[in-house]
């Protein structure tokens, strides 16, 4: 029998690809390995889709990939509608929020709560982060920009089993999973061939990218 210690396993990272706008780019990113699929009803995105889409786009995946609604400040009723319309299983919430209103999100659906660099160590931040059912997510200041953040200042300060999205990419992500070992890895710019369309070979390398790490 050996002495050594059993070592112990890492965690494995969750990966969603966001930005889905139909049934093929949504089978293509559950084929990949994806865990999650985003779809973003912030109408100011260029990667705007219908719940009608959103929904057919989820069926399409059976019952283990998780689907994401994205929004950034739009009024409750409007995320609670939209979030039951597409049949979402969780919610992405970008923008400045009142605490009361990402209870109440969190009360239906698992939130996850996008912040910005500059948002960490602010009071109201830890608050947001220690609601139950909220899970952090540290992105651009930007959302959809394709802009990496710079992993080396988040060293320290970046939440325990929080996600990390912000430019990433098949070239990249397991270099920002090795800095930050996130709980969870998001993506959209760097997987497109155009506006709302994905390029299969980096949609598949990028989820086996950081399932490589
Ligand atoms: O992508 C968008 O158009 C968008 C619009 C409004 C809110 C969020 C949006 N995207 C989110 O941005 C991040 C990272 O994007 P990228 O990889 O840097 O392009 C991701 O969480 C998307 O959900």
């Amino acid at each position: 029998m050996s002495d050594a210690p059993s070592p112990v396993p890492l965690s494995p990272v969750r990966v969603k690809v966001c930005g889905t706008t139909s049934v093929r780019d949504a089978v293509l990113a559950a084929e990949a390995g994806a865990d999650a699929l985003g779809f973003i009803f912030a109408p100011v995105s260029k990667r705007l889709v219908t719940p009608q889409v959103a929904r057919a786009a989820g069926l399409s995946v059976g019952p283990v990939v998780a689907r994401v609604g994205v929004f950034l400040g739009q009024g409750l009723t409007e995320v609670l509608r939209t979030a039951e319309a597409a049949r979402v299983s969780a919610v992405q919430l970008h923008g400045p929020l009142a605490p009361l209103y990402l209870r109440a999100v969190a009360a239906y659906y698992p939130v996850l709560r996008v912040l910005r660099p500059a948002d960490l160590g602010q009071e109201a931040t830890a608050e947001e982060v220690n609601l139950p059912g909220v899970t952090p997510m540290l992105d651009a200041p930007d959302p959809g920009s394709g802009k990496p953040l710079d992993w080396a200042a988040l060293r320290g300060v970046f939440p325990p089993g929080g996600w990390l999205a912000g430019g990433l990419g098949p070239e990249n992500v397991a270099g920002a999973i090795r800095a930050l070992n996130p709980g969870g890895v998001d993506a959209v710019s760097r997987l497109e061939a155009g506006a709302g369309s994905k390029d299969p070979g980096k949609v598949r390398a990028f989820v086996r990218a950081a399932r490589e790490r």
